[in-house]
């Protein structure tokens, strides 16, 4: 048997057993199994077509992607948001239908693309639906764009992002598992756990683990473990965009939100929009800077003065240090110490080393030896 009928009997067998306390560590097995085959699959398929995977350039600060059905409106909605002329890295794209624009927000330069292909079939590896998701692996933030007529489409774009391992929305299982020599596999949980120890075990042995102690926070369910244990999971935010609701009616509007609230999503939460007439977009970026955790650092360089128009574009949480990185050239080197006035200060000016964490809108001086 190929892998794909090795994956379709287990998935069978899966769909087959039901599960209560007594299947549950047969289950996960089976489980940790069916995953372990889909990254066999994937493996062996990326290297079939030219060799380990997509990888995808990066341009700008980070990279937002669009997913939604043909004809939601996300070419319109990039060609609204982004300058034309902007068009970098077009090239890059060309073979795999994946249409780019940088948005310029705050100092900050997005890319924003367009993966059309998702739906036909990409969690099943057909045509370049393969390459599509590693551009989507490889993007900082998921945009589902829903049309307002159309709002129930959310169930299957979130669908086939879970088949191809991309978890949105979610925090990683915290769960670390460190081989040792011998004594089998050792359990270590926070106690509010309601796996079962065996079945904790039986998923490590699936994965290949013989002597290991596992430490496990919090109570993941079966899936979640599987994911805490497998390597090729990737997590990212994102946010849900309605478009076209110029063309709503406002007695549409109460079923539209029911509907989102059946596919779990809150109304309050969705960002409702229309690319044809530029509405709504200022609150959108606005929610995509939020999520992508993106802060300005305004330089102040020696003898020109501090460079309100082209901040330095970093994370939140990150350091001078970080900066230091992103600034490039010898100034890592030379470092001494640097300057700091705006939120992350006590007071202007502050003297602060690599560790100090920024925050937005701080000004920054790195003072750095000759
Ligand atoms: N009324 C209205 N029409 C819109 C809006 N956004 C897009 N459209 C129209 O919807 C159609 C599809 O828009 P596109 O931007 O091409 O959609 P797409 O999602 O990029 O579609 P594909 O390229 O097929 O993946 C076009 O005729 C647009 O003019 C909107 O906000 N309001």
């Amino acid at each position: 048997m190929g892998l794909e009928e090795d994956i379709e009997s287990l998935e069978e067998e899966i769909a087959e057993t039901p599960y209560n306390k007594s299947t549950e560590a047969h289950i996960g097995r089976l489980k940790a199994k069916l995953a372990e085959l889909k990254e066999k699959l994937e493996a062996q398929e990326a290297g079939g077509s030219g060799g380990g995977g997509y990888a995808v350039e990066q341009h700008g600060d980070a990279t937002v992607a669009l997913v939604g059905f043909p004809s939601v409106g996300k070419s319109s909605l990039i060609n609204a948001m982004t300058n034309a002329d902007s068009e970098v890295g077009a090239y890059e794209f060309t073979t795999l239908d994946v249409n780019p624009g940088m948005l310029e927000y705050r100092g900050a330069n997005i890319q924003l693309l367009d993966v059309p292909g998702l739906i036909e079939g990409a969690a099943g590896g057909r045509g370049g639906g393969k390459e599509i998701l590693s551009v989507i692996r490889a993007a900082d933030l998921v945009i589902f764009m829903l049309s307002a007529f159309e709002v129930e489409q959310y169930e299957r774009l979130s669908e086939e992002l879970y088949n191809v391992n991309i978890r949105v929305d979610e925090e990683p299982p915290s769960v670390t598992v460190r081989r040792k020599g011998k004594d089998g596999i050792d359990v270590n949980t926070s106690g509010d756990m309601d796996l079962d120890e065996d079945t904790v075990k039986e998923i490590l042995r699936e994965r290949g683990f013989i002597n290991a102690d596992v430490t496990i926070r919090g109570n993941p369910s079966v899936d979640k473990l599987i994911d805490g244990v497998m390597d090729n999971r990737v997590y990212m935010p994102s946010l849900v965009a309605v478009n076209k609701v110029d063309l709503i009616e406002p007695s549409y509007v109460d079923t539209m939100k029911a509907q989102l609230r059946e596919q779990g999503i809150d109304p309050d939460e969705a960002i409702f929009i229309s690319a044809a007439e530029e509405k709504g977009l200022d609150s959108l970026k606005d929610q995509m800077w939020a999520e992508l955790g993106l802060i300005r650092i305004y330089m102040d360089k020696p003898g020109r003065g501090i460079d309100w128009e082209e901040p330095l574009i970093i994370r939140e949480g990150e350091t001078v240090d970080d900066a230091l990185q992103k600034l490039g050239g010898t100034l890592d080197e030379r470092f001494r110490f640097a300057r700091v006035t705006g939120p992350s200060a006590i007071h202007d000016e502050q003297q602060v080393g690599r560790d100090h964490v920024l925050e937005d809108e701080d000004v920054l001086r790195v003072v750095a030896r000759r």
